[in-house]
C-alpha cells in the first residue's frame, strides 16, 4: 500500500524555506573588460622586467634573411640505389659441405686470415653458387623479389615487384659503374657546394663495405669520389683555393655497456658526442687521392671487425667518413660543404649468423641502429605524406621501444636482456639529414642468394618507400656548413667564426651602439648570456632549447634590458634636475642668509649708533636747557638757541658738539644713568620713528625690520591705554560744550575721581572765562583755545593723547592750534597735540594768570637744575624759563619737558634730578594727566599765595618773576592735587 501524502490545506501557505537562488553570472570578460585600467593608478614608475613577456616571444623557426644570396629550395626526392651482389659459385664437396655445415654450428668469430678459415670461407662462397636467386633485375630502376619454391608452396608468397630505384646495379655492375651513377652526382654537387651523404643498407654480407670502401683492386666509392674531387679541382686551375679534410670514425658497441665513438685516423682515439657534434674529431688534410687512399686504409685497418657465419670480414661498427671542402682565398665566396659517407653494420639474424654473448649483443646494437635509422626515415616520410603527424625524434637520446621483428631476432634477446632503452648516436649525428634538412642518397645492398629472400625482402620492403623522401627545405650549404663547422670548433673560436659572419654582423653593430651608450650592459648580457649557454649545455636533450633560439632569446633579454635601463636613466636625469633644482634654491636661501646676517650686522651697528645718537639726543635736549640757563657758555654750533630749530637741528648738533663736552663731564655714576636714559631713549626715538614719518638720522640708519614685533607691542599696549582712554572719552561727549550741566550729563559716566577733576577744572576755566576780559593781551581766540582746552572732554581727550603724542609727534610738527581727535587717533599719527602744551601756550599767550607758569617755569626750572647738577653746568633759571615759556619755542620745549615730566616718576626725579625714559614702560600705567604732572611738579602754596594775590591783579607780564597766582589758578590747582593725591 503506498503511503499518500498529506494533502494540502487551501488555507496554508506554503513558504519555500529555500528559495531558488539564482544561477551566478558567469564570470565574463564583461565583468572587467579591461583589468589594466584598475591597475593603471598602480603603475609602478618603472616596469619590472618583462622576462615573460620575453619568454613568451614568438620567435620564427626559420632565421631572417641571410646575407648571402639565398639558394633557391630545391625539390628533390631521395635517391634510393639498389645493387645486387654477385653470386659467388660454389663447388659441391662432400668434404667443405661438412666443414660448413660445421661452421654453420659455430657461432664464434673465427680469424679469417687463418687457413682453415679462409678455406672455408672461399668454400661458404662456392657453396651459395649453385642456390637459385631470389631477385631479377627488371631494369635499372625495378626488380622482381620471388621467394623460394618452398615458401611460395607452404607459405603462398608470390613475387613482388620493386620500382623506383634511382638505379639498380646488377650483379656484375662494376665500382666505375657504380661511382658513375651514384657516387659522381654527389661529388659534382659536393664541388658545387652541396652538402651529400651517401649511405650503404643491407643485411650483413651484401657488399656494403666492398662498394664503400672496396679492395684494392676494386677501389670503392670513397677511394674513387676523392680521386674525382681532386681530379676536378686540378682541372678548375692551378692556384687551389680549396681545402680538404677527411675525418673517419666508428660507432660502436661496447660489450652492451653502451656506444662508443672512436676515431679511426692514425692518431685518432676515442670521441665524444655533444650535440650532434663529435668533440675531438681530427680532421686530416687532403691534398691529393694518395692521401686520401692512405687514410682510408689506415682506418679500416682500425675498424673494429668480426668474422660471421654470414661474413668473413663482418663489419661490427658504423662508419662515418667525412670529406670537408673550405675555402682557402677569401675573396671567393664561403663554400664549405662536406659529403658525408656511411657505411652501416649489417643487420643479421640470429639463426643464420650464430652469434651469442657478447657478439649476440652487438648484433642487437648493430639492429638496433639499423632499425632506428629506417625508423627516422619512415617517420620523416610519414610526416611529409601528412605534416598532421609529428616528425619523430628518434635520433634522440630516448627510450626506443623496438617492436616486435621476426626478422631481427636480436630484440628478442634484447627484450630477455631487459635492455629498456638504446642510445643510437649515428642517428643523433645524422640528425639534419634524417629531418630531411639535407640531401641524401641510400644504396641497398643485397644478396641475390634463395636463402637470402628473407633479408631482402625485409630490406626492401623496409627501405622502398624511402625514395618518396622529398627535401624540399633543404639548407644553404655554407651556412650549414658553417654551422657544422663551427660547431666543431672550441667555443671561443665558435664565437669569433660568428662574428666574422655577416649573419651576426649585424647583431654585433647592434650590440656596439647599444655598448658604445651604456657600457656596462654587456657585461651584464654577457654574464647573463654564459648563464644560459651553460644551462643550456647542461641539458641532455639540446633540441628544447636550440642554439639559434637561445641567441633570439639573449638578443631580445638584451632588448628589454635596454629598455629597462632607459627608463632608469630618464629617472635619474629626473632627479639630477631636481637636485639640480635643490641646489639653486640652496643658494638662493643661502644668498637670502647672507643678506640678512648682512642686515642683522647693519643693524646691530645701527642700533649702536641710534642708541649713541639718542642718548646724544638726550643730552642735547639736556644740554641745550643748559645752555639756556648758560648764556655765558658760547658755543659755536649751540649759540642760536634763539632761532627756531626742529630736531633735525639739535639731533644733528648733538652729534657733532655734545658728545665731546658732555660725556666727559658726566662722572661714572651718571654715566649709568645717562646710559638708562639711553635705553629708553633709543625705545622712545624707535616708536616716534615709527608713529611719525620725521627724518631722523638714528631713523634712517635704523632698519625697519629691527624687533618690530616689540615695536608693535609697545605701540599696541601705548594705544591701547590711549585707546582706553580716549574710549572714555568718547563717553563723556563728542564735542567740546560750554554748558555746565551738559558737562555734568556727559561726565557722569566717568569715574568718580574723573568726574571731580572735571568739576573743579570746570570752576577753573569759569574763572579763567570771566577773566578772559581783563587779559589785555590775550586775543578772543585763545580764550576759545583756553576753553576748549579746558573742557573736561577735550582736556581728557588731550590727557589721552599726552602719551601718544609726547611720543609720536615730532616737534616741529606741533602747532598752537593743532588737536589731537579722537577720530584721528588711528588715521594720522602726526597730528596730535599734547594737551600740557596746548594748555601752557594758551595760558602763556592768553592768560593773565602768570603765576601758574610761574609755577611752571620753576617746575622746569627744577628739571633743568637737575640736569644741570649733571652737567655740572652754570644755569639761570629765569632765563630758561623764559626761553622755554617764548611764544616761538615754547611748544617745541615745553614739548621736550613734558616729555621727560610725564614719563618720570617724583621718586625718580627725587633721587636722580634726571629723566629716566627707561621707565617709561615701566610707568606707563600710572601715567597722569599732564596738568596734574604739572601741578604736581609746582610746588604750591595755595592757600598761602592765595592770600597774597590778593589784591594784585592787573600785574603785568613782564613782572612775571612774582609768584602770583589768581583765585581760580588757584583753586584749580587745588583741586587737581587734590583729586590726583599729589
Ligand atoms: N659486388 C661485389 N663484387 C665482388 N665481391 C663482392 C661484392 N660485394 C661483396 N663482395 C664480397 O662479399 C664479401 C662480403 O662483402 P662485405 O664485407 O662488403 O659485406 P658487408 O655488407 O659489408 O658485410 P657486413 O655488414 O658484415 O660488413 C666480401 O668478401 C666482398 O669481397
Amino acid at each position: 500500500m503506498e503511503a499518500k501524502s498529506p494533502s494540502e490545506c487551501p488555507n496554508t501557505v506554503t513558504v519555500r524555506r529555500n528559495p531558488h537562488r539564482r544561477a551566478r553570472p558567469t564570470p565574463s570578460a564583461s565583468t572587467n573588460p579591461n583589468p589594466n585600467v584598475q591597475n593603471s593608478n598602480m603603475k609602478r614608475e618603472i616596469s619590472s622586467f618583462p622576462i615573460q613577456d620575453i619568454l613568451a616571444m614568438e620567435i620564427p623557426e626559420k632565421n631572417p634573411p641571410e646575407p648571402e644570396p639565398a639558394a633557391p629550395a630545391t625539390s628533390e626526392s631521395l635517391k634510393v640505389y639498389l645493387r645486387i651482389r654477385p653470386i659467388v659459385t660454389l663447388k659441391p664437396d662432400t668434404k667443405d659441405q661438412k666443414n660448413f655445415r660445421q661452421r654453420q654450428k659455430n657461432v664464434w668469430p673465427q680469424n679469417p686470415s687463418s687457413k682453415n678459415n679462409r678455406a672455408n670461407v672461399k668454400k661458404n662462397t662456392t657453396t651459395t653458387s649453385n642456390n637459385e636467386v631470389c631477385i631479377n633485375v627488371n631494369d635499372s630502376h625495378s626488380v622482381t623479389l620471388s621467394p623460394p619454391a618452398s615458401l611460395q608452396d607452404s607459405k603462398r608468397i608470390k613475387s613482388e615487384v620493386y620500382e623506383g630505384f634511382s638505379h639498380v646495379f646488377a650483379s656484375d655492375s662494376t665500382q666505375n659503374e657504380v661511382f658513375e651513377k651514384m657516387v659522381k652526382p654527389l661529388v659534382d654537387d659536393f664541388l658545387n657546394g652541396k652538402n651529400g651523404l651517401l649511405a650503404a643498407l643491407g643485411p650483413s654480407g651484401s657488399g656494403k663495405t666492398h662498394t664503400v670502401f672496396g679492395t684494392p683492386r676494386e677501389p670503392g666509392m670513397v677511394h674513387l669520389a676523392l680521386e674525382q674531387i681532386f681530379k676536378g679541382v686540378q682541372q678548375c686551375g692551378s692556384k687551389l683555393t680549396r681545402e680538404f679534410k677527411v675525418s673517419v670514425f666508428e660507432i660502436y658497441s661496447d660489450r652492451g655497456k653502451g656506444e662508443r665513438i672512436s676515431d679511426l685516423s692514425p692518431d685518432g682515439g676515442d670521441l665524444s658526442m655533444q650535440q650532434a657534434t663529435i668533440k675531438g674529431l681530427q680532421e686530416v688534410v687532403i691534398s691529393s687521392a694518395a692521401q686520401a687512399e692512405s687514410l682510408i686504409a689506415c682506418a679500416m685497418l682500425k675498424r673494429t671487425t668480426a668474422m660471421t657465419n654470414t661474413n668473413s670480414q663482418s663489419s661490427r661498427s658504423q662508419c662515418i667518413i667525412n670529406i670537408h671542402s673550405f675555402v682557402r682565398d677569401p675573396d671567393i665566396e664561403p663554400n664549405n660543404v662536406v659529403l658525408t659517407i656511411v657505411d652501416l653494420a649489417g643487420a643479421e639474424r640470429e639463426k643464420r649468423t650464430g652469434n651469442q654473448g657478447s657478439r649476440l649483443i652487438e648484433s642487437n646494437f648493430i639492429n638496433n641502429t639499423s632499425m632506428v635509422f629506417g625508423l627516422c626515415l619512415r617517420s620523416l616520410l610519414e610526416h611529409q605524406s601528412n605534416p598532421k603527424r609529428p616528425l619523430k625524434m628518434h635520433f634522440k637520446n630516448s627510450l626506443v621501444k623496438p617492436p616486435f621483428n621476426e626478422y631481427l631476432v636480436a630484440y628478442e634477446f634484447a627484450y630477455s636482456m631487459q635492455f629498456d632503452f638504446i642510445f643510437v648516436q649515428l642517428t643523433r649525428y645524422l640528425r639534419d639529414y634524417l629531418e630531411g634538412k639535407r640531401r641524401m642518397t641510400l644504396i641497398l645492398t643485397v644478396k641475390p642468394g634463395e636463402i637470402d629472400y628473407s633479408d631482402t625482402s625485409y630490406l626492401l620492403r623496409q627501405a622502398s618507400p624511402f625514395m618518396k623522401i622529398k627535401f624540399t627545405n633543404v639548407e644553404e650549404p655554407s651556412i650549414f656548413l658553417n654551422k657544422r663547422h663551427i660547431e666543431m670548433l672550441p667555443r671561443v673560436e665558435q664565437a669569433k667564426k660568428m662574428k666574422c659572419s655577416g649573419r651576426y654582423a649585424r647583431v654585433t653593430e647592434e650590440e656596439k651602439s647599444v655598448t658604445d651608450e651604456h657600457p656596462l650592459l654587456p657585461k651584464v648580457t654577457k654574464r647573463i648570456a654564459s648563464d644560459l649557454i651553460s644551462i643550456a649545455l647542461a641539458k641532455p636533450d639540446s633540441d628544447v632549447l636550440p642554439r639559434e633560439r637561445n641567441h633570439q632569446v639573449m638578443q631580445n633579454f638584451a632588448k628589454a634590458l635596454w629598455n629597462v635601463l632607459k627608463q632608469y636613466k630618464e629617472k635619474l636625469m629626473v632627479a639630477e634636475r631636481e637636485i639640480q633644482s635643490l641646489n639653486e634654491v640652496i643658494g638662493n636661501e643661502k644668498t637670502r642668509y647672507h643678506e640678512l646676517e648682512k642686515e642683522l650686522r647693519d643693524f646691530t651697528s645701527c642700533c649702536s649708533c641710534s642708541m649713541k645718537s639718542s642718548t646724544m639726543s638726550t643730552l642735547i635736549n639736556m644740554d641745550t636747557k643748559c645752555k639756556a640757563q648758560m648764556p655765558n657758555i658760547k658755543d659755536p654750533k649751540c649759540q642760536n638757541d634763539s632761532e627756531p630749530r626742529n630736531d633735525q637741528d639739535v639731533f644733528a648738533e648733538a652729534l657733532e658738539c655734545s658728545t665731546t663736552q658732555k660725556i666727559e663731564g658726566i662722572c661714572g655714576h651718571d654715566q649709568n644713568i645717562i646710559s638708562k636714559i639711553q635705553e629708553s631713549d633709543h625705545f622712545l626715538n624707535l616708536k616716534t620713528s615709527e608713529c611719525n614719518g620725521s627724518p631722523r638720522k638714528d631713523r634712517e640708519a635704523t632698519p625697519t625690520k629691527y624687533d618690530s614685533n616689540l615695536r608693535r607691542d609697545q605701540i599696541y599696549k601705548t594705544e591701547e591705554n590711549v585707546y582706553s582712554l580716549n574710549f572714555k572719552a568718547f563717553k563723556c561727549g563728542g564735542s567740546p560744550r560750554k554748558d555746565q550741566d551738559a558737562v555734568h550729563l556727559k561726565c557722569d559716566s566717568l569715574p568718580r575721581q574723573y568726574q571731580e577733576i572735571f568739576c573743579q577744572t570746570k570752576e577753573l576755566a569759569h574763572s579763567l572765562n570771566l577773566r578772559v576780559p581783563e587779559c589785555d593781551s590775550s586775543p578772543k581766540k585763545d580764550q576759545d583755545v583756553t576753553k576748549k582746552s579746558l573742557d573736561p572732554y577735550e582736556s581728557f581727550k588731550e590727557v589721552a593723547f599726552t602719551q601718544k603724542c609726547s611720543l609720536d609727534v615730532p616737534d616741529n610738527e606741533l602747532q598752537p592750534n593743532s588737536y589731537c581727535k579722537p577720530s584721528d587717533v588711528f588715521k594720522s599719527k602726526r597730528t596730535p597735540l599734547p594737551a600740557s602744551s596746548i594748555l601752557l601756550r594758551d595760558i602763556s599767550l592768553g592768560i593773565e594768570d602768570e603765576n601758574i607758569f610761574s609755577q611752571t617755569k620753576e617746575h622746569v626750572h627744577s628739571l633743568n637744575l637737575g640736569v644741570a647738577e649733571c652737567d655740572s653746568s652754570p644755569k639761570k633759571d629765569q632765563d630758561v624759563t623764559k626761553k622755554s615759556l617764548d611764544s616761538s619755542d615754547s611748544p617745541k620745549d615745553v614739548a621736550f619737558t613734558q616729555k621727560c615730566n610725564l614719563d618720570v616718576l617724583d621718586s625718580e626725579l627725587q633721587s636722580n634730578r634726571i629723566c629716566k625714559p627707561l621707565n617709561v614702560f615701566k610707568s606707563k600705567r600710572r601715567l597722569l594727566p599732564a596738568s596734574s604732572i604739572l601741578l604736581r611738579d609746582i610746588p604750591l602754596d595755595i592757600e598761602d599765595e592765595s592770600e597774597k594775590i590778593k589784591g594784585n591783579r592787573g600785574v603785568k607780564k613782564s613782572a612775571a618773576i612774582e609768584t602770583k597766582k589768581t583765585q581760580g589758578s588757584i583753586s584749580l590747582l587745588r583741586l587737581l592735587q587734590s583729586n590726583l593725591h599729589v
